[in-house]
């Protein structure tokens, strides 16, 4: 009796009632609170829609200049600091007074979530980065959330995004090319990095007469007549194949026609001994129409090793040494059939140009040549004297004919015809483009003694040329030599396994 009047009078204390009270406050705070996410959560389910933008596709780079522009980043206080070059970053402005805000980009790390409002709608974005991605669509992703149902929302904003990125990027050829192991977003992601590099005037491609404009001509013809492949069901797409020694201007024909046309490209190498067939499909799939795909060194999926020297024995008490690691040349990992596979796709794609490149076309298999994979074939030679005078012209272009008459200074021009005598001092087809201008830039102030010194360079450069082979002749025999009786084509083994 006497403990149950101590427990009712415990209860109708004041502090006690105090506590019950705060306790009961709690409690409803913590449901609301509880509540209110799963309302959120219940609401934003049902009101919004997600986008995801994985690097390495283009639609990543459109979306990241819109945000860069929409200052969405401005509110980062994490960079990556990097010296200004023709790579694509997009960094955010440090000055805001001046154009390109000096020599570094200031990259911001776009990891926090950020929220804005875009033509009256929410928006939230976000960043993954995966560093170890290998396949499927590069080592970064943009995650969007936009706070509607309305899919036309999103579709406006990545329209616009894509116009906001052309428009940017016009003045430029921007040229996209594989990560590799160096890359931040780790080995073998597709596109991840995208140079941007200044147009190339057509006119300072110097090639055999009519040689550019046919070519120029042809793909301004496929690109104008789509309608045309579809009526007929061709697949819309062409393949030119650009052959010849190093240094004689594939490539930068390539650049040039790109500009031109006003198409990026997507360029890789399987020179580089990084791709295999799964990379190869993923970059091939995630180009988009209206571009150029340019495979550079195709033949190294084709060959096995250099001069196709006999197989290396396997190892055995005659003969125990294992293979000199270096014996196999650079073959690409990516087979024939990976190759044409990708090649055959790229039909699937609209609108294609592809461009592969190669020093070698003797190693290509003739099922990579055939017409409706390679349409046209075109050789790139050593220079001409003819080229020789233009590319003098070139870096000289006050010593060309129509200069020196607008300049009244003909007599100059029949004394020192400086073009001339350069160009006929250097023999038809023994010297790439590339050697000449070398030559060139060292007197690119002085056209006289760039002229009169062509004779001295090039004999030194046979001397050169001769000495060299001289060498590896020896190097040959002694790699012969070494290898006598072992089976194997010593010929063919790299001095450095020799020693
Ligand atoms: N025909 C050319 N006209 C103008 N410039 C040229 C020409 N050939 C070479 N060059 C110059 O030489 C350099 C190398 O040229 P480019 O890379 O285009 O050669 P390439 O044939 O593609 O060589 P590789 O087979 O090694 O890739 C560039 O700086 C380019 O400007």
């Amino acid at each position: 009796m006497m403990n149950l009047s101590f427990l009712v009078s415990f209860l109708l204390q004041p502090q006690f009632q105090s506590s019950i009270k705060l306790l009961v406050f709690g409690a409803v705070v913590q449901a609301g609170g509880k509540f209110y996410t799963w309302l959120v959560h219940r609401i934003k389910f049902k009101y919004y829609i997600t986008a995801q933008f994985d690097q390495g596709n283009p639609a990543y780079e459109w979306i990241v200049l819109f945000l860069t522009e929409e200052k969405i980043w401005n509110r980062s206080r994490s960079f990556r600091v990097v010296a200004r070059s023709s790579r694509r970053e997009w960094g955010v402005k440090a000055r805001p007074d001046t154009d390109n805000g000096g020599s570094a980009e200031y990259v911001p790390i776009y990891d926090e979530e950020q929220l804005f409002r875009w033509r009256g709608y929410w928006v939230e974005i976000s960043r993954t980065t995966h560093p170890h991605q290998r396949h499927g669509g590069g080592g970064s992703n943009i995650h969007m959330v936009i706070y509607t149902t309305d899919m036309s929302v999103l579709s406006s904003l990545v329209e616009e995004a894509k116009l906001r990125y052309l428009k940017v990027s016009s003045p430029h050829v921007m040229v996209h090319t594989m990560g590799d192991n160096n890359s931040p977003y780790g080995h073998g992601a597709a596109w991840t990095q995208v140079k941007r590099k200044a147009r190339r005037p057509l006119e300072s491609i110097i090639l055999q007469e009519g040689l550019l404009d046919s070519l120029v001509h042809d793909a301004q013809e496929f690109l104008s007549k789509e309608e045309w492949y579809l009526q007929a069901g061709i697949p819309h797409r062409r393949g030119y194949l650009l052959h010849g020694p190093p240094g004689t201007g594939k490539t930068s024909t390539i650049y040039a026609l790109a500009g031109e046309l006003g198409l990026e490209i997507y360029s890789l190498s399987l020179g580089s001994g990084t791709i295999d067939d799964a990379i190869l499909q993923t970059a091939a799939s995630s180009i988009p129409s209206k571009a150029i795909f340019l495979i550079e060194d195709i033949d190294c999926a084709f060959r096995a090793r250099e001069d196709g020297d006999p197989a290396y024995p396997v190892p055995n008490s005659a003969f125990p040494y294992p293979p000199p690691p270096q014996i196999f040349t650079k073959k690409s990992p990516v087979t024939l059939s990976g190759l044409l596979n990708v090649i055959d796709g790229i039909g699937s794609e609209e609108g294609k140009l592809f461009f592969a490149t190669t020093n070698y076309i003797d190693h290509l298999d003739a099922a990579l040549l055939r017409p409706g994979r390679i349409d046209r074939k075109i050789e790139y030679k050593l220079a001409t004297r003819k080229q020789a005078e233009a590319l003098f012209l070139r870096f000289f272009p006050q010593y060309s004919n129509k200069a020196l008459v607008a300049s009244g200074d003909e007599k100059v021009f029949d004394d020192r015809n400086l073009p001339a005598i350069f160009s006929e001092a250097i023999p038809e087809h023994e010297f790439t483009t590339a050697e000449l201008q070398g030559y060139l830039l060292l007197y690119k102030e002085d056209a006289e003694e760039a002229a009169n010194g062509i004779p001295e360079w090039v004999k030194q450069e046979r001397s050169e040329r001769l000495e060299k082979k001289k060498r590896e002749e020896a190097a040959k025999n002694l790699r012969a030599e070494r290898f006598k009786g072992s089976g194997i084509n010593g010929a063919n083994t790299p001095a450095s396994n020799l020693f």
